[in-house]
């Protein structure tokens, strides 16, 4: 069984290489998508019974790990050390510095990183996490998946 959970933030980015627009620092109204596989919870009286996860505790998790770190925070690439340095130069500022540059794909991959960990098999109904989907915009996505 899949099933997914979606969530949104906003965060600021750019990226530098970019021949066009891109290159320019703007935000988007991300969306993320988390898929988990796992088999249905049969467990009379248990909270989760006919659930693979309650989707209270897979947005729980996505927000503690991923969700509240980006949001309203400015992604940015290491490289990118102009941009850097200013948002270093201002007090308190969210900054979320990354090893890669802030694409969809590059997102989508670093969210399933964090989050692979975090959704284990506690029932022993073979959970995990199976995509990470990423929207830029409406119609602009990524999907990072289980190797
Ligand atoms: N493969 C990728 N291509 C682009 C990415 C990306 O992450 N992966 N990102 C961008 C820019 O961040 C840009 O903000 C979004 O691209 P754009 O095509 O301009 O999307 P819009 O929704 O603004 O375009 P509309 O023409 O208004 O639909 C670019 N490319
Ligand atoms: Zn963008």
């Amino acid at each position: 069984m899949l099933i997914t959970r979606r969530l949104e933030f906003d965060a600021g980015h750019r990226i530098p290489d970019h021949k066009s627009q891109c290159r320019h620092l703007h935000g988007h109204r991300y969306a993320i998508e988390i898929t988990l596989s796992g088999d249905i919870i049969r467990q009379d009286g248990d909270a989760a019974n006919g659930m693979v996860m309650d989707f209270s505790e897979v947005k729980a998790l996505a927000k503690l790990h991923v969700v509240d770190v980006w949001d309203h925070a400015f992604l940015v690439y290491a490289g990118d050390t102009q941009v850097l340095d200013f948002l270093r130069s201002l007090p308190d500022h969210r900054t979320v510095v990354l090893d890669c540059v802030p694409t969809a794909e590059n997102l989508a991959e670093a969210a399933f990183r964090i989050l692979d960990p975090v959704y284990r098999d506690s029932y022993g109904n073979h959970l995990r996490l199976e995509r990470v989907r990423l929207y830029e915009t409406p119609n602009c996505w990524a999907d990072a998946v289980r190797a």
